[in-house]
């Protein structure tokens, strides 16, 4: 089985409204992890790199590790480029494999960001290979922001609908009040639904990316603080959410928060319960594991992916 582009998992995901759990990767175990999950519950499956993993791990390794993958798990796996941030990081990517990527202009003004993503798409489609842009901005959203800040900062539907329509790009980021980490809220999770609804509705059939899509499971956060971490006062966005705006065009649900937490918890727990244990292989295995089982659930009872094959 190769590595394949998103073009059929989301045109299925948007029919069916269910959503395709893009995994962050940044070592063999997280790989392992998540695609023994997606293997077991027969799922359809985005493994992201962002440029900070390639920095970490180096392009080589993840991609020959992605490769390994692939083959022995006999699944259709799309590798994707996370938050490219310019035209050369996409070129270096698609010229290296992957079969997705993301050019992140949303800092840019309008119309430099539809003329970057515009270049990225010629290069990429002339490759066979998709682009994810986005639009609008994607930090956190605090209760006491007003709501003329609130438009400026959310994507506009109006603007979508030109952006993807002059663009030509195959999906888009979107930002209805989701957030990078562990601290997307400071009161009560709230995401503009109403916002998400005009846009699916200006723009059917166009697949829909939500970044920053992490539960921050309390039960996780509470088992690192247990273990002797310190990660006060996080928050995520609710699961019912996650589940919700699968039926409103989101076809990619980014998360890496949740497996940064799973491992860091199963991690912990062994430094403090085992003390005298110094065999990497004792610590990096229950962080795969827990790696795994948070990538099962999400795939089970959040994204509805299971069975998608
Ligand atoms: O959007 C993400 C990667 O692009 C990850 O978001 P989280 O930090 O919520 O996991
Ligand atoms: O969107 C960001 C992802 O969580 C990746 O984070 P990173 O840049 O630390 O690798
Ligand atoms: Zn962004
Ligand atoms: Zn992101």
């Amino acid at each position: 089985m190769p590595l394949v582009t998103s073009t059929k998992m989301f045109q299925d995901a948007y029919a069916g409204g269910y959503a395709i759990g893009a995994f962050n990767v940044n070592n063999m175990e997280i790989i392992q992890g998540i695609v023994d999950a997606a293997k077991e519950e027969k799922s359809p499956l985005i493994l992201q790199v962002s440029a900070g993993a390639r920095k970490y791990a180096s392009p080589i390794y993840l991609r020959k590790l992605v490769e390994a993958a692939v083959e022995d798990s006999g699944l259709n796996i799309v590798l994707h480029l996370d938050h490219g941030e310019d035209f050369e990081i996409c070129k270096m990517c698609i010229d290296d494999g992957f079969t997705s990527v993301m050019i992140d202009g949303s800092k840019h003004p309008f119309e430099e960001n539809i003329a970057l993503t515009k270049k990225v798409v010629e290069y990429a489609h002339a490759k066979g290979v998709v682009v994810e842009a986005e639009l609008g901005k994607l930090a956190g959203i605090e209760d006491d922001v007003n709501v003329s800040e609130k438009d400026a900062a959310f994507t506009d539907p109006d603007q979508a609908a030109e952006f993807v329509e002059r663009t030509g790009v195959d999906s888009l980021a979107i930002a209805i009040g989701t957030s990078h980490g562990a601290y997307k809220f400071k009161g009560e999770p709230r995401l503009d639904f109403q916002r998400l609804e005009t846009i699916t509705k200006l723009l059917p059939n166009t697949p829909l990316v939500l970044h920053g899509a992490s539960t921050v499971l309390p039960e996780f956060v509470e088992l690192c603080n247990k273990y002797g971490g310190n990660i006060p006062g996080a928050q995520g966005v609710p699961e019912d959410m996650i589940r919700q705006a699968a039926q409103l065009g989101v076809c990619k649900v980014n998360i890496d928060t949740d497996l940064r937490l799973a491992m860091t918890a199963a991690i912990r727990k062994v430094f403090m319960e085992s003390p005298s244990e110094f065999d990497p292989r004792k610590y990096l295995g229950p962080g795969r594991t827990a790696i795994k089982k948070m990538v099962q659930h999400k795939i089970r009872n959040v994204l509805g992916s299971s069975n998608r094959l």
